[in-house]
């Protein structure tokens, strides 16, 4: 079963939306870089209102900071490419971390370091405005359970993203009506899409 992150999300009217078509985890951005960005306080809010596990997303900022602000979400994904010492830094914590891999090539090292860290969760997505490299993405999902993918998926091309079998599928932008709404009609493609792609394997 590929399960579906629905990110973005900056209303409670958009959170109960997306559980109710399906979503598996309903992501929030908590970091002022996104034209998306909610208060970390709002984790806290969506959590009365859906039971889906919430997913604060970070990209800046010291790790110590970030995981106190995001102490409320179920799962904590950290957007950026961490240092050496970053990463040893994080394997002393017991939390439900999400860490960010680009997907490319260049990033096989990292890659690496990060999937022999710790239990982490892994997000394939874009290289800054490079694309998403999905033979690269496919060979590493091939070798480690928890590896989800994003970077510019919607409903017209989510196939070629299902065909990976990532462990989740992860979309932001993809299913918007306009930056910070989300587009029920959109939402409901994705999870149709899904359903349809399971129902056959
Ligand atoms: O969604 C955002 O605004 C965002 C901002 C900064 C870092 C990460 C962000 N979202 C994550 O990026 C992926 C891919 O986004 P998109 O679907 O290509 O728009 C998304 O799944 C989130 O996990």
């Amino acid at each position: 079963m590929i399960r579906v992150k629905f990110c973005g999300i900056s209303s409670v009217e958009d959170a109960i939306l997306a559980e109710k078509l399906g979503a598996d985890f309903i992501g929030v951005v908590s970091d002022t870089v996104s034209p998306r960005y909610v208060k970390n306080e709002f984790v806290k809010i969506v959590k009365r209102y859906v039971t889906k596990p919430v997913v604060t997303v970070k990209v800046k900022g010291e790790l110590g900071k970030i995981l106190e602000e995001g102490k409320e979400a179920d799962f904590i994904q950290i957007h950026r490419v961490l240092t050496d010492e970053e990463l040893q830094y994080l394997n002393s914590f017991r939390r439900n971390i999400i860490l960010y891999v680009p997907a490319s090539g260049k990033f096989e090292t990292y890659f690496r370091k990060v999937v022999s860290s710790s239990n982490y969760m892994v997000l394939l997505d874009k290289d800054n405005e490079n694309k998403v490299d999905l033979y690269v993405a496919k060979k590493w999902i091939n070798e480690y359970s928890k590896v989800g993918i994003g970077g510019g998926i919607k409903p017209e091309n989510v196939r070629d993203f299902l065909s990976l079998n990532p462990y989740w599928i992860d979309i932001s932008s993809g299913i918007e009506l306009y930056k910070g709404k989300k587009d029920p009609s959109k939402m409901s493609l994705i999870i149709k899409e899904v359903r349809e792609w399971t129902s056959i394997r």
